[in-house]
């Protein structure tokens, strides 16, 4: 299975051409209002790039500590195919969340030391991907979002038992490098691709694209066949 590329922070119809038209595998739109990237679902804008994005890419509805009253409103304007859940959501809210809404959930946890990865198995059992993100730096307003890597080392030989996504701080420059050191199932980025914060550049999510999908095509080339241990059979299954 190739490597899945989430652009997300999408709020406008040209950058969101930009990242399907680069082949994103999945679109990003994020409903937290202290975010530069909040898209406001009092206006029709999210069921529109929504409707842009429909059968091209899967779109991720990204909240931060959601109620239902809320998720519910984000589910009927942009119907996504997703939810991320990148807020203190425990393993409960997120079952809870993925039984009343029917939709595949994406948990982020935040990583910063090996400690951090101990909280791992808990969402394993109830969500169906985890996104691994940088913890955000202290005084941070956002809980993600703020263009900052963790140590990649911390990953090796984790032994995950659902698909993982690696964000935090990914840009041009450093996908191709990521990519093959952890060899992720999936990727994210959100300000590396940007020209200002909340500005979606084109040409920089062109070039994201272009970097991870060629480093993800060297290293399935180079491949001995051995996979890391974080892509045991195990992590297709779904939680009960
Ligand atoms: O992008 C945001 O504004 C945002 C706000 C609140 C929570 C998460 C957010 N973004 C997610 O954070 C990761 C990492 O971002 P970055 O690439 O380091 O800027 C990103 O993958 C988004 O899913």
């Amino acid at each position: 299975m190739s490597l899945e590329i989430k652009i997300c922070g999408l709020s406008t119809p040209e950058t969101l051409d930009a990242a399907l038209g680069a082949g994103a595998d999945m679109v990003g739109m994020v409903f937290f209002t202290p975010s530069p990237r909040h898209v406001d679902l009092a206006t029709a804008t999210a069921a529109a790039l929504a409707a842009r994005a429909r059968g091209r890419a899967q779109i991720v509805a990204l909240t931060v500590d959601a109620d239902d009253a809320t998720l519910a409103a984000i589910v009927d304007a942009a119907r996504p195919d997703m939810l991320q859940l990148h807020g203190k959501e425990s393993p409960e809210r997120v079952a809870a969340v993925r039984a009343r809404f029917g939709l595949p959930v994406m948990k982020a946890i935040g990583i910063a030391t090996a400690a951090d990865l101990a909280r791992l198995s808990a969402y394993a059992d109830v969500a169906d991907r985890l996104l691994l993100d940088a913890k955000p730096p202290k005084g941070a307003l956002l809980p993600g979002g703020n263009g900052v890597p963790f140590d990649w080392n911390l990953l090796a030989g984790l032994d995950l038992t659902r698909p993982f996504m690696l964000s935090g701080g990914l840009d041009p420059d450093n996908v191709g490098e990521a990519v093959r050191r952890v060899r992720p199932p999936g990727i994210d980025v959100s300000s590396g691709v940007e020209r200002a914060p909340g500005i979606k550049d084109p040409a920089r999510i062109a070039a994201f694209l272009r970097a991870a999908r060629a480093a993800d095509a060297t290293e399935s080339e180079h491949s001995t066949g051995d996979k890391p241990a974080h892509t045991s059979s195990a992590r297709e299954t779904s939680p009960s």
